[in-house]
């Protein structure tokens, strides 16, 4: 009840009256109350003056339910789909969310086009052609929602292609990804500005203020370069492959390197959350070493008094006043180093010899420390196994260690 009040709420302009739970049959169904539980709502939404529009909080109604509740209630029906998709709408700021919402409403469209031919064919008995078209309504509605459909899809492909150029560039210069997931409204944002500096990400107290996949950079212990990605926070009981913004996250989270769950602890759902988030990354056949290795992270710590964790191996920060970071990162950074197969090695070089070159070329140098006395210098590198082992094939007598 807290989470259909919160979407309505994040809703400028919106309120809500009233409120009630009542058990519903399956929402396929076209009726889906039963009959003593369907009057008694009635008589409660007629008495409400004020009242513009009635939420039902699930995933689906059929359009022809819709239509009736509608009609019996004299004010509009919304169910999660329709509300989540108008909060998209008033939040979407980039061309990508737009086109995405735009492609997340054919589906609304098409089952709507459904019910007002079906209600044409009732009062003019039977589907008509169109002015010698060759073409009935529905086909011709039909046709333009698909064309409309396609235009969207391949502009969107465009974007696609774009981000995937970026990921591969990502990848050409070796800076590890995280993908940052978690619940909405969990602190995804605020966990990365709060591990990047970054201090234009802006975020909201509000569902879904996050809709557009974005990259930041940011730093480990170790000073290695990691890229953190922000992602569109998950919600229980929505069709998640058919809102792409969806699958674009769920695209980014397959490609990354190591995944970072956060999770809200002072939501009183938060378990439900977490059971929602996690079967609908298992229902993604990501390579398995990706969800074993998944960081759980709690967050919102501040607001609780002495909170530990039950789970075992959960961080326990506040992304918001900063607690837990450095814990944080240097778990993020042993879990890179293994999923990525690379380590962090001191090397002493010979400065007149051309090792330093090498390193430089084929590894990611992090600090040179230059010994004046006898020509050497310490260096600090992060690098792969097999590009270690080459580097020793080349110069066998080096000197190394582990810092
Ligand atoms: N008290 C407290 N509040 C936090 C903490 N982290 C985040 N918040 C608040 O939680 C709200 C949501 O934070 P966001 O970072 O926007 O959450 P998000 O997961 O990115 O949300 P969406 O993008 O909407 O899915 C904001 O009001 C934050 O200030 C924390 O550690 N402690
Ligand atoms: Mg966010």
């Amino acid at each position: 009840m807290a989470e259909a009040v919160a979407l309505v709420d994040t809703l400028q302009n919106w309120t809500v009256l009233d409120k009630i739970i009542i058990p519903t049959k399956n929402p396929d169904k076209k009726l889906i109350f039963g009959k003593g539980n369907f009057e008694a709502l009635t008589e409660k939404i007629k008495k409400l003056p004020h009242v513009t529009a009635v939420f039902l909080n699930v995933e689906r109604i059929s359009s022809v339910t819709k239509k009736e509740l509608e009609d019996a209630w004299g004010v509009k029906v919304f169910d999660r789909y329709t509300v989540v998709l108008h909060i998209f709408r008033c939040n979407a700021r980039t061309k990508e969310a737009k086109l995405q919402i735009a492609l997340a409403e054919i589906p609304l469209l098409r089952s709507n086009l459904k019910t007002e031919v079906s209600h044409l064919d009732q009062q003019r008995g039977g589907s008509r052609y169109i002015m010698g078209s060759g073409e009935t309504f529905m086909e011709i509605q039909n046709r333009l929602l698909r064309e409309k459909e396609l235009k969207i899809r391949s502009a969107l492909e465009k974007l696609r292609r774009k981000r995937s150029l970026l990921r591969t560039q990502r990848r050409k210069r070796e800076f590890p990804i995280i993908s940052v997931m978690g619940y909405t409204n969990c602190g995804k944002t605020t966990l990365i500005k709060a591990l990047t500096g970054e201090a234009e990400i802006q975020p909201r107290d509000q569902l879904f203020a996050t809709l557009d996949i974005t990259a930041h950079a940011g730093y480990l212990p170790s000073r290695m370069a990691v890229i953190y990605v922000d992602t569109i926070g998950f919600l229980t009981d929505l069709p998640h492959n058919l809102v792409e913004s969806f699958s674009a996250t769920l695209e980014e989270v397959a490609y990354s390197d190591l995944l970072v769950h956060v999770r809200d602890i002072t939501h009183p759902e938060t378990a439900l959350q977490k059971a929602s988030v996690l079967s609908v990354l298992r229902n993604l056949n990501l390579p398995s070493h990706l969800l074993e290795s998944m960081v759980e992270v709690h967050n919102k710590v501040d607001l609780k008094e002495s909170y530990e964790p039950t789970e075992e191996n959960a961080l326990a920060i506040s992304a918001l006043r900063g607690h837990g970071l450095e814990e944080l990162k240097e778990e993020i950074e042993k879990k890179i180093l293994k999923a990525t197969g690379k380590k962090i090695l001191t090397i002493t070089v010979n400065l007149q010899g051309p090792q330093l070159s090498w390193l430089y070329k084929e590894s990611a140098v992090q600090e040179v420390e230059v010994m004046p006395d006898d020509g050497t210098a310490r260096v600090k590198v992060i690098i792969s196994n097999s590009a270690f082992g080459r580097y020793r094939n080349l110069f066998p007598n080096s000197k190394f260690f582990v810092p």
